[in-house]
């Protein structure tokens, strides 16, 4: 038996339960898909009036009763937030939901994880310190005895982008993007791409950190010192390897037709280009961890949550990924 997915609460002022409700609508009927919630079920139930919810004591359930009810592994919240206003006291449970569904992961319980958006600094006063759900997941696979090197790709039609330096301030970029930690990333993502992706032998392209990719130190010079180095010792490895390239023309579709997934120096030159090509269809994939864990790419959407207008393709797109990658690593 496969183990189903299973979907974290996320910030619950958020657009989460809305997405979720929309989410399980749309995937009753594809038992591959089948995901059970942690989270409040009286909660849901208020921010989707009429949704069926069936509450089960174990993941194992889901499968059961997947196609007529959203499955919920019921988990109280403190208190019930009005839609788009945080409530501090519940960011513990927010916390608890990533928590148990990396031990349930751990003990074979559940087949993936898929994240629903979380509200980072709500968290902090919970006692939060990491940049986001995939430090935070590593953190926690190191807790269970696996310390592994994660890795943050985003997934948006043909593109698959992965920031190397990710939540940090831009002027801390140069200090942190470090040849290690490019050959850190790419090795892992190189393996996570045949694994789940059936790559064997991805082609994987690297942008430069400066205009023009440094145009030949004229511009920048971590090119030749950092980048260039690092994409040697790739190469000397095996792997196929394109780059550095200039950001700016990396992205447009015969660019991307060149490789299967490109690494990008910073946050933003690997999101801006995964959002504007698919925002509602974006996904976040962690690579690198011990489990499956999916995310779409947007955030919590707090001016429009409780509002029904949150569009739930990236949630939609999320899990159908989550379910595929588990069959590709079964
Ligand atoms: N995986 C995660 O847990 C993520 C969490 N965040 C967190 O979310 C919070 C808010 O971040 P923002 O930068 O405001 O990004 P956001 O994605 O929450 O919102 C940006 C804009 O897109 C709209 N939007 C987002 N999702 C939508 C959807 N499904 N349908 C229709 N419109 C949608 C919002 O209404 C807003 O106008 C922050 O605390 C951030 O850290 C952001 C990205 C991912
Ligand atoms: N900008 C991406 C983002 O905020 C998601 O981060 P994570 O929670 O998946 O680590």
């Amino acid at each position: 038996m496969t183990a189903p997915l299973v979907l974290t609460s996320g910030e619950p002022a958020g657009i989460a339960p809305d997405i979720t409700a929309a989410a399980w609508a749309a995937l009753r009927h594809e038992p591959a898909a089948t995901f059970a919630l942690l989270g409040d079920a009286a909660y849901w139930r208020s921010r989707n009036p009429g949704l069926a919810v069936a509450e089960i004591a174990s993941a194992s359930e889901a499968p059961r009763v997947f196609a007529s009810a959203l499955p919920v592994l019921h988990r109280p919240l403190a208190s019930h937030p009005r839609p788009g206003s945080i409530a501090a006291d519940t960011a513990p449970q927010v916390i608890a939901a990533i928590d148990e569904a990396v031990a349930m992961a751990f003990r074979g319980e559940a087949g993936g994880i898929v994240t629903n958006p979380i509200q980072k600094e709500a968290l902090y006063g919970a006692g939060f310190r990491h940049q986001g759900h995939t430090d935070y997941l590593a953190h926690l696979s190191a807790r269970h005895g696996q310390p592994v090197q994660e890795v943050m790709m985003l997934v948006a039609e043909d593109l698959r982008a992965i920031p190397v330096t990710v939540h940090i301030p831009l002027k801390d970029v140069p200090a942190q993007l470090t040849r290690e930690a490019i050959l850190a990333q790419a090795r892992v993502t190189a393996r996570d791409l045949a694994r789940y992706f059936g790559l064997t032998r991805p082609r994987l392209a690297f942008t430069g950190l400066n205009p023009h990719a440094g145009e030949n130190g004229t511009m920048g010079r971590e090119e030749i010192t950092v980048i260039r180095p690092a994409l040697d010792t790739l190469r000397a490895e095996g792997l196929d390897v394109i780059g550095p390239l200039s950001a700016d023309t990396a992205f447009h579709a015969e660019a991307r037709a060149t490789y299967d997934a490109i690494l990008c120096m910073y946050h933003d030159q690997a999101l801006i280009p995964v959002k504007t090509l698919d925002f509602h269809g974006g996904i976040n994939v962690s690579l690198g961890l011990p489990f499956i864990r999916t995310s779409p790419d947007h955030g919590t959407a707090l001016g429009i949550a409780g509002t029904h207008s949150a569009n739930p393709k990236s949630l939609i797109a999320a899990i159908r990924l989550a379910a595929r990658m588990r069959k590709a690593a079964a």
